[in-house]
């Protein structure tokens, strides 16, 4: 699978009614072979945004996206297919169905209902939270929700995982369970491009980079 971002801009409107060129010629490459990739910048880059052109989320922008070599198309329909088989999205604030249990929102995950109950104690297990499966989403803490939106991600089997903070909400201990649990995902060859402010979770990926000025940059 590749992802290729070109020539993107974007421009936003702040509160005060000024416009910002938020992206300004952005470029970003995902090659076939499985990796992972930390996007790191300053609060109010970028990242979020960035994370969901690629997860199909937003389609206003300008410049090309190829997924897998082909012009992605815009239209409802093409990025939801893009969503449904291909990415695994972790967002910031989980979007999680509070009032359902921590087992059928990971079931929601499962893009075919055959099988998804075992599935998704499976993924409940890799992160963890194997002894919450019948507790309502609404009762759980931040970081208990938060394994929950990673194993609901997981359960895709997606060709790639995108995570925004995905430890925002941890403890060290739980981080570094996380960060076991993207080792797996990798060795599964899925790849996983994850927007942190943790340098922890940066060093464990293949290459950084750093979102600044509309554009990423190497570290
Ligand atoms: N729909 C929108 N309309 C207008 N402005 C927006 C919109 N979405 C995001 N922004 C603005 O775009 C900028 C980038 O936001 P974004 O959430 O992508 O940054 P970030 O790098 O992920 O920040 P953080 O590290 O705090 O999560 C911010 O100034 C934000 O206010």
């Amino acid at each position: 699978m590749t992802i290729e971002l070109t020539s993107i801009h974007k421009s936003i409107t702040e509160a005060n009614g000024e416009k910002r060129e938020l992206f300004d010629d952005l470029e970003f490459r995902l090659g076939d072979a499985p990796t992972s990739v930390a996007i790191m910048g300053r609060s109010g880059s970028g990242k979020t945004s960035l994370l969901r052109i690629i997860a199909g989320l937003d389609p206003h922008y300008s410049g090309s996206y190829f997924f897998d070599g082909e012009v992605l198309g815009r239209d409802a329909v093409n990025l939801a297919r893009l969503r449904w088989r291909s990415i695994g999205f972790i967002t910031q604030h989980f979007d999680l169905l509070q009032d359902r249990t921590v087992l059928r929102n990971v079931m929601f995950g499962c893009p075919d209902r055959r099988g998804s109950k075992a599935r998704s104690r499976e993924c409940l297990e890799r992160v963890g939270i194997s002894a919450l499966a019948s507790k309502r989403v609404n009762r759980l803490s931040g970081g208990e929700s938060q394994r929950v939106a990673i194993a609901r991600a997981l359960a895709k089997q997606p060709r790639v995982l995108l995570a925004d903070e995905p430890t925002g909400a941890l403890d060290a201990e739980s981080e570094e369970l996380i960060l076991d649990v993207f080792d797996t995902v990798k060795r599964m060859g899925t790849s996983l491009i994850v927007a942190t402010h943790s340098e922890r979770v940066a060093a464990s990926c293949e290459r950084i980079v750093h979102l600044a000025d509309g554009r990423l940059h190497s570290a």
